[in-house]
């Protein structure tokens, strides 16, 4: 058994892998995108990848990957508080470049923009570390302190304490997650050229009792169209296939590309899913 994860060693992603499957062979891979791609084609047997971030939002590469697979979705998920510190190979640098993953460099915004320096964009934080040079600082996870000959020059440098990541687990097996309640993600192509077509296909979840938590259009591949990822939570097993029914009626192409748990335990105050995100916002 062999479970994928954006690598090196110390990233977020890695935290995510090793609580959702502890004692597993893990491998360390370049993008996200390889890692979906190897769960489809077999090379391995799953792939834990970010799918939600409370900063930056749906992770867009994530679930561009997972719309061009056929049998692979995500069948659990765990939340992973995500803080990040800022390393240098010498505790006296003088900052000339910033290092790291686009959404640490979000994440970290006013810091980053305080040094005052240009950014070099990596695959992952901790590849930051390990590809660190003379005079440029890393944001990263602050287990990457014990991992890589860095020296931590800050720390908690992001913007707003309190984000959180949500991972997935990818594989090919169609196994719920052991809950009776969780946020089916489905990819509906609607009949786009009618009027209405959109809200003709998205109205009568509301009449089942379905709540369409989040909604995100992505283009297809070499056409013009785009394809709806919708957000469905709180769903049981019964109001999930009335979903899947109401929705294959109105639209061209549907998929399940998986179900994220909509409660579970994480954060370090041990809140949920879904609550944690609107609590966050709202504080
Ligand atoms: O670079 C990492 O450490 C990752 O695991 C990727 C990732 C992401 O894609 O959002 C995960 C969590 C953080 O929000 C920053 C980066």
């Amino acid at each position: 058994m062999a479970i994928g994860y954006l690598g090196p060693e110390g990233t977020f992603t890695h935290a995510a892998a090793r609580e959702l499957c502890p004692g597993t062979e893990l491998v360390a891979l370049a993008t996200q995108a390889q890692a979906i791609a190897q769960v489809e084609d077999g090379t391995i047997d799953g792939a834990v990848v970010p799918v939600d971030n409370t900063v930056n939002g749906v992770v867009l590469p994530t679930w561009d990957s997972l719309l061009l697979t056929t049998e692979s979705r995500i069948v659990a998920d765990v939340l992973v508080p995500v803080t990040f510190n800022a390393y240098a190979l010498d505790a006296d640098v003088a900052p000339e470049v910033v290092a790291s993953h686009p959404h640490a460099l979000a994440q970290c915004a006013r810091y980053v923009g305080s040094l005052g320096v240009p950014s070099r964009v990596t695959s992952s934080t901790a590849e930051a570390c390990a590809s660190l040079a003379p005079g440029e600082v890393a944001i990263a996870a602050p287990v990457c302190a014990e991992l890589y000959p860095v020296a931590t020059i800050a720390t908690e440098v992001e913007d707003g304490a309190g984000a959180i990541t949500q991972f997935g687990l990818v594989t090919r097996d169609d196994v719920r997650p052991t809950t009776e309640r969780w946020t089916t993600v489905f990819a509906a192509l609607p009949e786009r050229n009618a009027p209405g077509s959109l809200a003709a296909l998205l109205g009568p979840l509301s009449a089942l009792g379905c709540n369409l938590e989040n909604i995100v259009a992505r283009p297809v591949r070499d056409s013009v169209d785009y394809v709806f990822l919708l957000f469905v939570a709180d769903l049981d097993a019964d109001r999930e296939a009335a979903a899947l029914e109401s929705l294959g009626a109105r639209c061209s192409g549907l998929s399940v590309l998986g179900r994220l748990a909509a409660t579970k335990p994480s954060g370090p105050d041990g809140a949920s899913g879904v609550p944690v995100r609107l609590a966050s916002v709202g504080s």
